[in-house]
């Protein structure tokens, strides 16, 4: 019956501590490249479309990325291609062990450069992100009617990171957007982190993600940022339980700029996609 239907394309809808993707497996190339922005737009808007934070398209390496054991094409819900995700990679490598595509360890191919990735008996994968480059400590950003202490690094994608003593009061929608498109952090803006140290081990974190233009339940790389910031700054050690907006925790560990990424990456559904339901096709 569902064949009558029209045009199909098989998907996987996976989370990771909240921060949610629909996946497509394109090593069949039937999704090209110059198409993957609408379709990102189409099929992350939630309600007319499956919904979700981003979409990505996992294929095999070409011949010039050796040493990786499958690419991916990562685009944010407003059809924006990223460099990189940080809860993206861990789901990443969760379905690609999952469906045989890569043994536990492995290396994912990311626009930031090569992700390792091992994925661990209990559901949760640890990844490795690319070094952490382009810190700023103690920028001043004058911001509604005060003056911001404001951190910034580059954990795979932007990330400006704000420490406050209650992450449950700040206005995330207003103060993150003002961050995100913020002159100082122009022309590539920035992923908007407000972040509440618990203790030297202990973390709270929102996130006013980039692309996604809203507050995510979970943001890696923004965790991955926070965690490096915050004990350049002396903050916390070097291992640092991150609770995110979702709830779950993110394990975060620094040693140097090499910056390693722990939580859990789960497959809700799989389904197939009507394509002409979101105005695409084949
Ligand atoms: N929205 C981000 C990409 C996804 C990052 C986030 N979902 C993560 O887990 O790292 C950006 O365009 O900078």
């Amino acid at each position: 019956m569902l064949d009558t239907l029209g045009q199909q394309m098989p998907f996987v809808k996976m989370q990771g501590s909240g921060n949610d993707f629909v996946v497509i497996d394109n090593r069949d190339r039937r999704v090209p490249v110059e198409a993957m922005a609408d379709w990102a737009k189409a099929v992350c808007r939630r309600a007319f479309g499956i919904g979700a934070d981003g979409i990505f398209f996992l294929e095999n390496p070409p011949a010039d990325r050796p040493g990786v054991d499958f690419i991916w094409h990562f685009y944010n819900a407003d059809g924006s291609r990223a460099e990189m995700c940080g809860n993206g990679s861990r789901c990443a490598a969760r379905l690609a062990y999952l469906l045989g595509i890569a043994p536990a360890r492995h290396v994912i191919g990311t626009d930031a450069g090569p992700v390792r990735a091992e994925v661990l008996d209990s559901g949760r994968v640890k990844v490795q992100l690319t070094p952490a480059k382009d810190a700023r400590l103690d920028i001043a950003l004058p911001a509604a009617d005060k003056t911001l202490r404001a951190h910034f690094v580059n954990t795979g994608v932007p990330h400006t990171v704000i420490f406050v003593d209650d992450v449950a009061k700040v206005d995330l929608p207003d103060l993150g957007r003002t961050v995100r498109y913020h002159e100082t952090f122009r022309p590539k803006g920035t992923n908007a982190n407000f972040a509440q140290v618990v203790d030297k081990q202990t973390m709270l974190l929102r996130t006013y993600e980039r692309g996604v233009e809203a507050e995510t339940y979970a943001c890696g790389t923004g965790a991955s940022a926070a965690v490096y910031l915050s004990h350049k700054l002396g903050l916390t050690g070097p291992e640092v339980n991150v609770t995110t907006s979702g709830g779950e925790q993110l394990t975060i560990s620094v040693d140097g700029d090499n910056v390693f990424l722990a939580g859990a990456a789960t497959v809700t559904f799989t389904g197939d996609l009507l394509l002409e339901s979101v105005g695409l096709k084949l």
